[in-house]
Formats: C-alpha cells, sequence, structure tokens
C-alpha cells in the first residue's frame, strides 16, 4: 500500500523587492493531502474526513494570504518601488492520518483463535502466531493467489471479545479496517466448549459497530478441527448455527481447499452452473 503523498503549494503573491532579490509575500502554504484510503482525525479524535476514494485529495490546512510583492507598487509615479506587505500565517493544525486496510475478505474472531494461523496457511503473509491472546496487535493482509491468477486479499485484525463495543480487550475500533471488505469470515475456536456463543457475540459487536455488518456474505469457519474433541464440539455447532460452516484445522491444513474455494465462490458473486472455481495448488 502506498503511503499518504502531501503536497503544498505556494499562495500568495510573488513579488521582488529591489532590483535583484526576490521575495514572497510571507503567505503560508496550503497543504494538499493525498491518500489511498483513509480517516483523518483531529487530536481531539473528531473525525475531519473520511477519505474512501483512492487518491482523493483533501486540503488540511489553507496557507494565509500572500503579501503584496514590490510589483503591486508599482505606478506611473513610482517607477522601482521598494515595498512588500507581508502576507497572513497560514492556518496550523495538528491531524493525525489513519490509513484503511483494503482487502476483499476480513476475518474476525475471539482472540487465539487462530485467525493469524489461517492467513499463514492460505497466504502469503506471516503475522506472529501464539498461544496467547492479542498476539495480532496491528492488521495483516494476505493474498490468496489461484490458478486462474485470481487473487484474493484477506485480512487479519486483532480479536475481538465481548463488550469490545464498550471498548473491552482492544475495543473494536480496528473494524474500520475490515469496513470494506466484501465478505466476513467469522472465525470460531472448536477449542471452546460452546463456540456458538462466541458467533452470537461476534455477530452482536460487528453489529454495533455497523448494522450492515451481519449482512455481509460469510463464511463461519470452525478452526482447530485436528483437536480430540473439536467434531464432537463441531456437530453441536452445526445443530446451533444457520449457514454454511466451513471445519479448518490451521495446523494441519484439512479443508483450507474447501475454504479457499468457497471464499471465491463468494467473491465471484455466483457459480454458474457445472463450473467449478479452480483449485488453488500453490502449497
Ligand atoms: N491445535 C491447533 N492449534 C491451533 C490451530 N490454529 C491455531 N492454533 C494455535 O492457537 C494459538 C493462537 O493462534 P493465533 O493464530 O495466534 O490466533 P489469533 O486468532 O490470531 O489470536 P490473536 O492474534 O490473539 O487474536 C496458537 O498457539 C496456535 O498455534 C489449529 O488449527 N489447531
Ligand atoms: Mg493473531
Amino acid at each position: 500500500m502506498s503511503l499518504a503523498s502531501i503536497s503544498s503549494v505556494y499562495k500568495g503573491f510573488h513579488g521582488e523587492t529591489g532590483r535583484s532579490k526576490n521575495c514572497f509575500g510571507r503567505g503560508g502554504e496550503t497543504l494538499y493531502i493525498k491518500v489511498p484510503v483513509g480517516t483523518l482525525v483531529k487530536e481531539d479524535g473528531e473525525i475531519l474526513a473520511d477519505l474512501s476514494t483512492p487518491g482523493e485529495e483533501f486540503v488540511a490546512a489553507h496557507g494565509g494570504a500572500g503579501g503584496k510583492g514590490n510589483r503591486f507598487f508599482l505606478s506611473n509615479e513610482n517607477r522601482a518601488p521598494m515595498t512588500a506587505t507581508p502576507g497572513e500565517p497560514g492556518e496550523e493544525r495538528h491531524l493525525h492520518l489513519e490509513l484503511k486496510t483494503m482487502a476483499h475478505a476480513g476475518m474476525v474472531g475471539f482472540p487465539n483463535a487462530g485467525k493469524s494461523s489461517l492467513l499463514r496457511l492460505l497466504t502469503n503473509a506471516r503475522p506472529a502466531v501464539a498461544a496467547y491472546p492479542f498476539t495480532t496487535l496491528n492488521p495483516h493482509v494476505g493474498v490468496i493467489n489461484y490458478q486462474d491468477h485470481e487473487q484474493i486479499a484477506v485480512a487479519d485484525i486483532p480479536g475481538i471479545i465481548e463488550g469490545a463495543h464498550q471498548n473491552r480487550g482492544l475495543g473494536f475500533a480496528f473494524l474500520r479496517h475490515i469496513e470494506r471488505c466484501r465478505i466476513l469470515l467469522y472465525v470460531l475456536d472448536l477449542a471452546h466448549p460452546e463456540p456458538w456463543t462466541q458467533l452470537d457475540s461476534l455477530q452482536y459487536e460487528l453489529r454495533q459497530f455497523d448494522e450492515s455488518f451481519p449482512l455481509r456474505p460469510r463464511i463461519i469457519v470452525a478452526n482447530k478441527l485436528d483437536l480430540p474433541n473439536a467434531r464432537k464440539t463441531l456437530q453441536c455447532l452445526q445443530e446451533k448455527a444457520s449457514g454454511r460452516i466451513i471445519a479448518v484445522s490451521a495446523l494441519t491444513g484439512e479443508n483450507a481447499e474447501e475454504l479457499m474455494l468457497h471464499l471465491r465462490e463468494l467473491y465471484d458473486g455466483h457459480r454458474p452452473e457445472g463450473k467449478r472455481a479452480v483449485p488453488y495448488t500453490g502449497w
């Protein structure tokens, strides 16, 4: 992802004083910020602008009015004016620019569910994996490469817990990184005795953030299928949750292909009768 480019232009009247010296009226500079996708936030946290069109420009601070150069004072009476006036100071502002992650699919799940492990299995990304919660502190994006050269970008964000919308755990501000994801992967942990409660909590937290989240195409991914009691827990989960559940093991790679194919189906929007998505063979 390219970083924001910041450009500035002088605003003001350029002039000359005397015969040889150049001088600018002291007007400030107008700062233009060009970002891929991001949010400009004021120091007090107020969102100033949501820049959602890649490459959109935003005037972050206006330059002051320029001063008048000596040419301005040129007249019939005064053919060589030596006067110039200072301009006004420009606007000064401290802004934070938060860049949003862009991916086709976003993974949400409780800490330790195995989101980062899955991203490592499916893509070229290498986020840290560890047996403690909140290992992931920043979003990561990996790309799944399909045999027909189609690519699907998947984002892994820090874990969400119950009450995240009230700032529990790491809060749910990270959800803004998957705001633009068309597809959501709910990653559940089959080591949890009741993963369906995780699903309910996740859906609830997501709805608090954005009403449209629960309406997006989703895949329920039940991870850690390799664990001893996982299949029994999976059966209960299938009875309690609606929609297709894909059980996988990020550890052994079991059913990873099924997950990738289903993701591709959702990505393509539909699967024409009789035509299968192209399996991934790069691993
Ligand atoms: N047995 C087993 N362990 C797994 C599997 N997937 C992940 N783990 C383990 O679960 C722990 C957490 O995995 P992570 O991938 O870091 O989990 P996460 O969801 O990214 O966690 P946070 O970043 O804290 O939200 C690690 O010890 C992994 O080795 C799996 O399929 N089977
Ligand atoms: Mg992680």
